[in-house]
C-alpha cells in the first residue's frame, strides 16, 4: 500500500527541504505538465510547491514548446500528468492523440535527459491486447486494440529512446474525486436508474489518482539519486475486479440502491475496443521502488468522502 500519510510522504518532505527555489517557479523544483486532470490535482494536493503547467502554458500539441518549457524552468524533476484520455474519441482523432500522447512525452524526455533530471511518464494497461487471464508483466508483448493505446505506446517508445533517468509507469482505471471517471459516472447513473447493465468480462485494477501521484513523486525522488532504476513499471490497485464488480462496491459504499446486471463486452458496443484482461503484475515496482499495490476499496472510501457522498 502506498502510504499517503506516513511512509512515503515524510521522507519526500525531508528531501524537499534540501531543494532550492528554481527561478521563482515553484519551491520544490518539481515541474508537472497538467493542472486540471485527476493525477495532476492529486499531485497539487501532495506537493503544492511544485509548478503545474496548464494547457494554456504548455500545449502538448506543440512538443517543441513543451521541451522549451522544461529548459526554461530548469526543474529538478518532471512528471507528465497531461494526456489525451478520451478513449472513444481518439478513434477519430488518432493523429492528434499521437502528437499529445506520443511526440510530446518524447520531447519532454529528451529535454530532461539533456538537463540530467528525472522524468516520469504515465502509461496505460490499454497497450496490451487483453488476451489470457494472467497479469501482464512489464516485458510482455504489447499490442494495443485502440487508437488511444497506440498513441500511448508511441509515447513509451519515445521516452525510452531519449535515455536519461526516466520511468514509464503503466497504470489502469484511474479514479478520483476530480475530472471524469467511472466512480463519478456510476454515482450519477446509479441515482437515476434502478438497474444498470455493466460489463463483467473486462478485469483490471482500479487505481486511485492519489496513489499514482504519490508513486510518481517517490519515483522522481529515487531516480534523482539512483538513475539506474530507470525503466518501465506497472502500478494498479488491488484486488483485480470487473467493471460490474467495481460498480457494485461503489453502490454499496455510497448507499445507492441500484442493481447491477452483468453483461459481456459484446453487449456494450463502443467505438474503441477495450482489453478484457487488464490485470497488471506490479511486482517489479515493489522490488525496485518499494511501492505495493494500493487497495482501491480504501481509495474509494476516501473519494466518496471527498465528494461528500458519505
Ligand atoms: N484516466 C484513466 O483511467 C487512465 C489514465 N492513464 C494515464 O494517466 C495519466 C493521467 O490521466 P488522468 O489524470 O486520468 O487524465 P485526465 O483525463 O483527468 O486529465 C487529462 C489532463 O491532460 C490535459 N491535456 C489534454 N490535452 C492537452 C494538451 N493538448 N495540452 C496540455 N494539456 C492537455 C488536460 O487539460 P485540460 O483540462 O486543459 O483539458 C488534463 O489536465 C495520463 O497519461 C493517462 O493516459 C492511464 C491509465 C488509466
Ligand atoms: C457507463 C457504462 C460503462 N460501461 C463500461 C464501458 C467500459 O468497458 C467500462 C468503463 O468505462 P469508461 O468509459 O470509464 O472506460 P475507459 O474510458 O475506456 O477507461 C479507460 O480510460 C483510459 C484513459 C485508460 O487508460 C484505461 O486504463 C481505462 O481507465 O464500463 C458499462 O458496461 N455500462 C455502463 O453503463
Ligand atoms: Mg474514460
Amino acid at each position: 500500500m502506498v502510504s499517503r500519510q506516513r511512509g512515503l510522504v515524510a521522507p519526500i518532505a525531508g528531501a524537499r527541504r534540501c531543494w532550492r527555489a528554481v527561478g521563482g517557479q515553484g519551491v520544490t523544483g518539481l515541474l508537472v505538465f497538467g493542472k486540471t486532470g485527476q493525477v495532476a490535482r492529486e499531485l497539487q494536493r501532495l506537493d503544492p510547491g511544485a509548478r503545474f503547467l496548464s494547457r494554456a502554458e504548455a500545449d502538448l500539441f506543440d512538443p517543441a514548446a513543451c521541451a522549451e518549457a522544461i529548459r526554461a524552468h530548469a526543474p529538478r524533476a518532471v512528471i507528465n500528468a497531461a494526456a489525451y484520455t478520451a478513449v472513444d474519441r481518439a478513434e477519430g482523432e488518432e493523429a492528434l492523440a499521437t502528437t499529445i500522447n506520443g511526440a510530446a512525452p518524447a520531447a519532454m524526455a529528451a529535454a530532461c535527459a539533456g538537463l540530467g533530471v528525472p522524468f516520469v511518464q504515465i502509461s496505460t494497461d490499454y497497450v496490451f491486447d487483453g488476451s489470457g487471464e494472467t497479469p501482464w508483466h512489464v516485458g510482455d508483448p504489447v499490442a494495443p486494440l485502440n487508437a488511444y493505446g497506440r498513441s500511448k505506446l508511441v509515447g513509451e517508445a519515445g521516452v525510452r529512446a531519449a535515455g536519461g533517468a526516466y520511468a514509464v509507469l503503466r497504470t489502469s482505471w484511474v479514479v478520483s474525486a476530480h475530472g471524469s471517471n467511472f466512480i463519478k459516472t456510476m454515482l450519477r447513473l446509479g441515482k437515476e436508474r434502478e438497474t444498470l447493465t455493466i460489463v463483467a468480462d473486462q478485469i483490471g485494477g482500479p487505481t486511485p489518482a492519489a496513489d499514482i501521484a504519490a508513486a510518481c513523486v517517490h519515483m522522481t525522488e529515487t531516480l534523482g539519486s539512483e538513475p539506474e532504476k530507470r525503466g518501465t513499471y506497472h502500478f494498479s490497485g488491488a484486488p483485480d475486479v470487473s467493471w460490474a464488480g467495481f460498480a457494485r462496491e461503489i453502490f454499496a459504499q455510497a448507499g445507492i440502491n441500484c442493481a447491477v446486471r452483468d453483461i459481456p463486452t459484446s453487449a456494450y458496443p463502443t467505438p474503441a475496443a477495450r482489453p478484457l484482461n487488464s490485470r497488471l503484475d506490479c511486482a517489479t515496482l515493489e522490488t525496485v521502488f518499494g511501492l505495493s499495490r494500493p487497495d482501491w476499496r480504501r481509495g474509494l472510501t476516501d473519494i466518496l468522502k471527498d465528494l461528500g457522498e458519505t
